[in-house]
């Protein structure tokens, strides 16, 4: 397995993270535990805002907190100086709540309702990513009866199929987000926008997809973004200050994946803009990104705990974990791949290939087929990497499975900043109609009895 940032083995021989031996977390903590390397995020942040500084451009970067959205890590982003990109009251709820500034967050979503846009017009946000024309003159509306001036862009789809899994490419025509440029309903949407009083146009956002490993689709939609700008100017008059480039940018799962640098993806965007834009307004537009797995993906670790072993001799070892789709259900959604090692030997040398299943009851609950792994055993620790983006946030409690904790770990200290979750926190919005509880009173009893015999 790649040891991405602070990860090492130690001399115990141990998969050490942020300076802690995980034998130790799974000890304190339990397991499945997902684990987030501080310093790794931090530092795609910063490698991020630095490389912007470069290129000379005015620039937000929002943290796609899609990717991974708690309050620990709203807040790490706020500090590390970056904008927050929200796509449902929820996302938003977790960062208010964390203190993320109001003014630094953008509402995205292809169906936002009026409660959510009353929600985020309450918080004065700082931007309105409008998807939609029905979402147009909703905003309009409330904001009109509000009296409140709203800042927004229009997102279009600017027509570029980028190199990646169907479900993750959202650039192209066919798609349910956005106005599309080519068929002339984005500029449509532009005309109205301006007109529309209580809205302030900033510009337009374009997000072509997400795990991209080449710059050419993103030099491709700021050349169309800019024709298009240089179509809106010369026929309506009217000059975007911002432009929105989305995130999207790959990370490395396993030794196939081959992630540029991302100083190299920002100076592509920043040379591509200064290009395409010259020109075209007295100043260059202000350019904003939205990453969320170049930020954190990395950055998070998955531990296990190996349970049962099936060996079908010739054929395959399933070895099963105490987790599955339920934290990670990218397998399954994507046919995503992963690396693992066994964290409690890290030193053993690899003896067989097995694959790695999780406990729910699907047998397309798989996380990796076909590993390479010491031969393992029942109480081995494994570590999955590159668990960081889209895992807690997507992960479900399917087969009524409790959620994981999420821990923080930086120089030697692991800090909590999900709890597990627990059998109370799974039925806690279950509600039995009373016509329902007539026998529980018998249950009990019958639950009270076999207990007693049982024991
Ligand atoms: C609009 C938008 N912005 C940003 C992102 C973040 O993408 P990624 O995590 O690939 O950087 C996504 C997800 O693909 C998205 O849909
Ligand atoms: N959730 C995805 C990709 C879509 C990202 C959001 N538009 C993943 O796990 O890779």
């Amino acid at each position: 397995m790649y040891l991405h940032g602070s990860s090492k083995i130690n001399s115990n021989g141990h998969l050490e993270i942020g300076g802690c031996d995980t034998m130790l977390l799974k000890e304190r903590f339990g397991t499945p535990l997902y684990i987030v390397d501080e310093q790794l995020v931090r530092r795609r942040c910063r490698e991020f805002i630095e490389a912007f500084h470069e290129t000379g451009l005015k620039f937000q970067v929002a943290y796609a907190s899609k990717a991974f959205c708690v309050m620990a890590m709203c807040a790490l982003a706020a500090e590390e100086g970056m904008s927050l990109d929200v796509v449902s009251s929820g996302e938003l709820f977790t960062a208010l709540q964390a203190g993320f500034p109001a003014e630094r967050i953008h509402f995205h979503g292809n169906n936002k309702t009026p409660e959510e846009i009353e929600m985020a017009l309450d918080a004065q946000i700082g931007c309105f990513v409008v998807d939609s024309e029905m979402e147009l003159h909703l905003l309009q509306a409330l904001a009109y009866e509000r009296k409140q001036q709203v800042n927004i862009l229009l997102r279009v789809t600017p027509g570029v199929e980028a190199h990646t899994h169907e479900y993750m490419a959202t650039g192209q025509e066919d798609s349910k987000f956005g106005f599309d440029i080519a068929n002339g309903t984005a500029r449509q949407a532009i005309e109205q926008a301006i007109r529309l009083d209580h809205l302030n146009l900033l510009g337009v956002h374009s997000h072509i997809g997400s795990q991209i490993f080449e710059v050419n689709g993103f030099q491709m939609a700021a050349e169309r973004v800019a024709a298009f700008s240089r179509e809106i100017k010369e026929q309506l008059h009217f000059s975007f200050k911002v432009i929105n480039l989305g995130g999207g940018f790959g990370i490395r799962y396993t030794e196939e994946d081959t992630p540029l640098k991302i100083s190299t993806y920002v100076q592509a965007i920043g040379d591509a803009v200064k290009t395409y834009f010259s020109g075209l307004y007295d100043e260059l537009p202000e350019i904003w990104i939205e990453p969320g797995r170049s930020i954190v993906g990395d950055a998070g670790t998955t531990l296990y705990t190996v349970g049962s072993i099936k060996d079908i001799p010739q054929v395959r070892k399933y070895v099963s974990v105490d987790g599955g789709m339920t934290d990670n259900p990218r397998p399954a959604l994507y046919q995503a791949k992963y690396e693992a090692m066994l964290a409690n030997r890290a030193l053993d040398a690899s003896e067989e290939t097995v694959s790695i299943a999780g406990k729910c009851c699907e047998s397309g609950d798989m996380l990796i087929w076909d590993v390479e792994l010491p031969r393992p055993n029942t109480g081995d620790l494994l570590a999955v990497a590159s668990t960081g983006a889209y895992n807690y946030s997507m992960a479900s409690n399917y087969n009524r499975i409790c959620r994981p904790a999420v821990v923080f770990v930086n120089n030697g200290e692991a800090e909590l900043v999900v709890r597990r979750e627990t059998y109370m926190d799974i039925v806690r919005n279950d509600v039995v109609p009373q016509r329902l509880l007539r026998d529980q009173a018998d249950s009990a009893v019958h639950l009270n009895a076999k207990i007693t015999v049982s024991s």
